[in-house]
């Protein structure tokens, strides 16, 4: 079980679970529990038979734990599986086997789950009684916490330097480093938004940057600068930074279609 906030990296660190493993050549399958509809996670877990409903497949279609036999099956969010269905996860998980939605055959499955949730799940299950405790034990059998970034921020230099190493790679543009000034910026943010958020922001500044060699902290976005020399912006709610981040997001994609100095300079303009 790998419990963290969003986007610390547990889907990563399942994926390196599965490449460090003896299971590395059969498939690694991964599940949002939360983006998937209710009537439709059944069938995506489990498979169906011919004729199951409306619209199923001629000769019916295997679940991710066929398809994942063998390997490892990664059920992010699982918080926010619907509590119907953890009873039949959690006899999948005991008996190691599948019958498809539709069909009688019990199919045996050999498959490692790794499951990850940002939520408190001992909390969903003793108030919201949203989360059975049965199936909650059998997943927590080995629980590891990835820790926000906030709480690892003498990592923020490695991560940054490997994001735009990969962003010099994958443009073909020049190297670029981080400024300790902009450095020392990025170390005093709160990161809610964790590694991905870090990411977004090293990718918005690598192109801003344009040709200068170094981040400097006039290529951070303004929320980040903002919050590290004002208190009160620091304890506006998160999900506010975060708008900005995905509004600045889009942004870039415009700026990167872009070569003209005087547009670059508008949207510089327009983001600060
Ligand atoms: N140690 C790391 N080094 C490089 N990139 C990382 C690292 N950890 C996470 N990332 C990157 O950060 C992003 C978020 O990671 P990931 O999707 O694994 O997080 P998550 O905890 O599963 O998020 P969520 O809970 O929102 O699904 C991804 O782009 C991932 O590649």
């Amino acid at each position: 079980m790998l419990l963290g906030e969003s986007g610390t990296g547990k889907e990563l660190f399942a994926r390196a679970i599965h490449n460090e493993s003896a299971r590395k050549e059969r498939p690694f399958v991964a599940i949002n529990c939360a983006a998937i509809p209710k009537e439709l996670i059944n069938a995506e877990l489990f498979g169906y038979v011919e004729g199951a409903f409306t619209g199923a497949k001629k000769g019916g279609s295997p679940g991710k734990f066929e398809v994942a036999d063998g390997g490892t099956l990664f059920l992010d969010e699982i918080g926010d599986m619907p509590f119907e269905l953890q009873a039949t996860l959690l006899r999948v998980l005991q008996e190691k086997e599948v019958i498809r939605v539709g069909g009688h055959r019990a199919i045996p499955v050999d498959v490692r789950i790794i499951a990850a949730t940002n939520k408190n799940l001992n909390e969903e299950i003793a108030y919201n009684s949203s989360f059975r405790s049965d199936l909650y034990y059998r997943l927590n059998v080995f629980a590891i916490e990835l820790i926000p970034l906030r709480e690892r921020i003498g990592d923020i230099g490695a991560l940054s330097a490997y994001f735009l190493h990969q962003l010099s790679v994958e443009s073909g543009l020049p190297p670029k480093e981080l400024s300790p000034e902009a450095l020392k910026v990025l170390e005093q943010y709160t990161w809610h938004g964790n590694i991905r958020e870090l990411n977004n922001v090293m990718e918005r500044a690598f192109y801003l940057s344009d040709r200068s060699a170094a981040i400097m902290v006039a290529h951070l976005p303004q929320y980040i600068v903002h919050s590290n020399h004002n208190q009160s912006a620091e304890r506006q709610p998160h999900l506010a930074n975060l708008a900005d981040a995905s509004r600045s997001l889009d942004n870039i994609k415009e700026i990167k279609q872009r070569s003209d100095d005087d547009d670059r300079e508008f949207y510089i303009q327009a983001l600060s």
